[in-house]
C-alpha cells in the first residue's frame, strides 16, 4: 500500500504488450515517457490534478527492451510537480541510456540547474493543459529560461490547439530551442489541410529550431480504432496529421510512447501497437531513421550523434 489512490476511471497500463512487427532502426529512442512513483518511494506531488498508477523506471527499461528501443526520455508530468527525484533517479539509473526534461520552478538555483545537467536532464516541461496544471506567470518562465539557457537545454511545451494563437507571441518570444508536445493536439475530427491545422504549420514554420512530437494519437483519436486485440490500421484519422509534420519537417520531429499513458479513460493501448503506428507516418525508412534515431540522438546525445 501506498497510501496514494489512482484517480477513479483511469486505465492501468498495458502490461503483455505484443512485439512489434516493424522492426525498430538500430538506436530508436523513445523520446516522450514517463515514471510514476512508485509513490511510497517518490511521493506523488500535493499540487497535483491526478494521481497515477505507478509505474517505475524498471518498468520502464523492460519496456524498452521488450520493443527494440535503444534509450528514453523521461519527461517531466505534472503529477510529480516540480520535485524531479523520480525521473532523475531513473536516469542515474540508466547507464546514460535515459535523458530527461524537468520541471522547475521560478526559484530553482544554478547549482540545482547544474545537478540536473550532470543527471542528463536537458530540458524544461512548460505545461499550458489547464485540466493538468494551473500555468505559471509568463515572466516567471522567462526567468526560468534565463537558467537553463547557458546549459543548452530546450523548452517543452504542452498546450491545446485552442490557446496556440494566445501563446504564439510568447513562445516565438523564448531565446532557446522549442519541442512542442503531441502536435500541439489538433482536432482530428477538422481537415489536415485546414485552417486550424495549417496554423500550426505555420508556427513551426516561424523559426527552424522548433521542433515537434509527432505522438499520443491515442489521444489524438475521434474515429479509432484504437491498437488493441492486433489491430493494424489504428488511429487512421491522426495519420494525415503526423505525416504533414513528419513530410515538412523530417529534421525536427520526434517520436515517442508516451507510456504510462496517463489519463486514458477510454482505452488503453498495446505499446507494441504503437511502434508498428510508426511506418503509417514516416513512409519511408530514411525518413523513419531520422525520425527514431538521428533526430532525438541529436537533441539529447548530440555527443553520440
Ligand atoms: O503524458 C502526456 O504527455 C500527457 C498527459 C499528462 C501530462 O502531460 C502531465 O501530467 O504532465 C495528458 O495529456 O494527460
Amino acid at each position: 500500500m501506498t497510501g496514494f489512490e489512482k484517480t477513479p476511471g483511469w486505465l492501468d497500463w498495458y502490461a503483455g504488450p505484443s512485439r512489434p512487427e516493424f522492426r525498430l532502426p538500430e538506436g530508436a529512442v523513445d523520446a516522450h515517457c514517463h515514471v510514476f512513483g512508485p509513490g511510497e518511494e517518490f511521493p506523488y506531488a500535493p499540487e497535483r490534478k491526478y494521481t497515477p498508477c505507478d509505474a517505475s523506471k524498471d518498468q520502464l527499461f523492460a519496456l524498452r527492451d521488450h520493443l527494440g528501443l535503444t534509450r528514453n526520455v523521461v519527461v517531466q508530468a505534472t503529477c510529480h510537480g516540480a520535485d524531479n527525484t523520480a525521473m532523475v533517479d531513473a536516469l542515474r539509473a540508466s547507464g546514460g541510456r535515459a535523458r530527461g526534461v524537468a520541471t522547475l520552478r521560478r526559484d530553482v538555483t544554478d547549482a540545482e540547474v547544474r545537478e540536473l545537467h550532470e543527471a542528463g536532464v536537458r530540458g524544461v516541461r512548460f505545461n499550458f493543459v489547464r485540466r493538468l496544471v494551473d500555468a505559471a506567470p509568463q515572466q516567471d518562465l522567462l526567468d526560468i529560461v534565463e537558467r537553463i539557457a547557458p546549459y543548452g537545454w530546450h523548452v517543452v511545451v504542452y498546450f491545446e490547439a485552442a490557446d496556440l494563437p494566445d501563446l504564439r507571441d510568447f513562445f516565438l518570444s523564448i531565446p532557446v530551442p522549442l519541442v512542442i508536445d503531441h502536435m500541439g493536439r489538433p482536432d482530428t475530427a477538422k481537415d489536415p489541410d485546414g485552417p486550424d491545422f495549417e496554423a500550426f504549420l505555420d508556427f513551426l514554420r516561424a523559426r527552424p529550431d522548433i521542433w515537434c512530437k509527432v505522438t499520443c494519437p491515442e489521444r489524438l483519436t475521434v474515429s479509432g480504432p484504437p491498437a488493441l486485440d492486433g489491430e493494424r490500421r489504428a488511429y487512421r484519422d491522426v495519420v494525415p496529421f503526423a505525416r504533414r509534420v513528419v513530410e515538412e519537417f523530417p529534421d525536427r520531429v520526434l517520436w515517442g510512447t508516451d507510456w504510462p499513458h496517463p489519463n486514458l479513460t477510454d482505452h488503453m493501448p498495446d505499446d507494441g501497437l504503437l511502434v508498428d503506428f510508426v511506418p503509417h507516418i514516416a513512409p519511408t525508412p530514411e525518413l523513419r531513421r531520422r525520425l527514431l534515431v538521428d533526430n532525438p540522438t541529436r537533441l539529447y546525445w548530440p555527443e553520440a550523434d
